[in-house]
């Protein structure tokens, strides 16, 4: 991704303003939202503020004000006047291809050491983007299981200690499923590997169908998987449990295949940590499949 910043000369480009492809007109703290807005979903919310603040910080050491500032934003290269600086959008493209650009207009030329100064902070917060998108990148790969796109075992285990501190701040509750297929590996005996592998596929894609927003599905190991749901009452599991037991057992691919599920199930208790919150979840499933598979228990 391009993040790096074009300063347009006024004195240069008179004759191309206003830009034909010029956008939207958008107020400073329009596109101040608009840029944050689209940090936050690449999970950059805390660069944006770094960003800002600097970009703020520049404002008043030139003597500048947000209302000396008009901003646009437009797809691909706009040719300008008056115009300082222009910020590539990252992820947000037409439907052409093209990247969408904000180009911030000043109402008062700056000097050459002001230009350089903008432009080393751009230059800084590109390096940033670039290394930050680089770190999730990296991070989602060490955290995601490659066959079914779920979280793998490293993802659920974050997400565990996160979830654990969220509910030991706030005092709410969560739950914990883990489910075990039934017969999985005579699957792989019948069918082979590779439909072994298609089962695990799709099993993971209904349990995403299944679960709500709020909840979240893990591929654990093997054929076992995890689900990290926002259910606070015993009740409310059994029926986050049964949803998912139905929808598996109500696949006719999967009972094709002659598979089903088992799940064990654990409400989060004060003082717990993760191994004994996993344990008492495991625990129930071990109850399930010593007596017949197919069903679900919790703790
Ligand atoms: N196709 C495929 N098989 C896998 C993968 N990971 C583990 N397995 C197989 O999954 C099987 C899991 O074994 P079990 O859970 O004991 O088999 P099961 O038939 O489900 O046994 P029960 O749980 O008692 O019903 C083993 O045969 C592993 O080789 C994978 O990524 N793809």
């Amino acid at each position: 991704m391009d993040f790096s910043t074009t300063i347009y000369d006024s004195t240069q480009h008179d004759n191309f303003y206003p830009p034909a492809s010029t956008g939207q007109a958008l107020s400073a703290s329009e596109i101040t939202s608009f840029i944050s807005e689209i940090l936050s979903t690449l999970e950059l919310e805390k660069l944006g503020e770094i960003y800002f603040r600097q970009l703020n910080g520049f404002f008043s050491l030139a003597g500048l004000s947000l209302s000396d500032l008009d901003t646009r934003w437009v797809y691909g290269n706009a040719k300008l006047s008056s115009t300082l600086v222009a910020i590539p959008l990252p992820g947000v493209t037409s439907q052409e291809g093209k990247q969408a650009t904000a180009h911030y207009y000043f109402a008062v030329p700056l000097s050459l050491s002001e230009r350089n100064a903008l432009e080393q902070l751009h230059e800084l917060f590109a390096k940033q983007v670039a290394q930050a998108q680089s770190f999730l990148r990296l991070h989602q790969m060490t955290t995601k299981d490659v066959l079914t796109g779920l979280g793998n075992r490293s993802g659920f285990d974050q997400a565990l200690i996160r979830q654990l501190g969220w509910a030991q701040r706030h005092e709410e509750g969560f739950s914990l499923l883990v489910i075990d297929l039934d017969n999985f590996k005579s699957v792989n005996d019948s069918h082979g590997h590779r439909e072994g592998d298609n089962v695990l596929v799709h099993v993971a894609s209904q349990l995403q169908q299944v679960l709500r927003d709020e909840d979240e599905a893990f591929r654990f190991g093997g054929d076992e998987f995890c689900c990290l749901l926002d259910c606070q009452t015993q009740f409310q599991l059994e029926c986050a449990a049964s949803r998912i037991q139905l929808s598996i057992n109500q696949s006719s691919y999967l009972r094709r295949m002659n598979v089903s599920c088992s799940l064990g199930g654990a409400i989060y208790r004060e003082g717990d940590d993760t191994g004994k919150l996993f344990d008492r979840a495991d625990a129930a499933l071990y109850k399930v499949k010593q007596s017949g598979k197919n069903s679900y228990l919790a703790a």
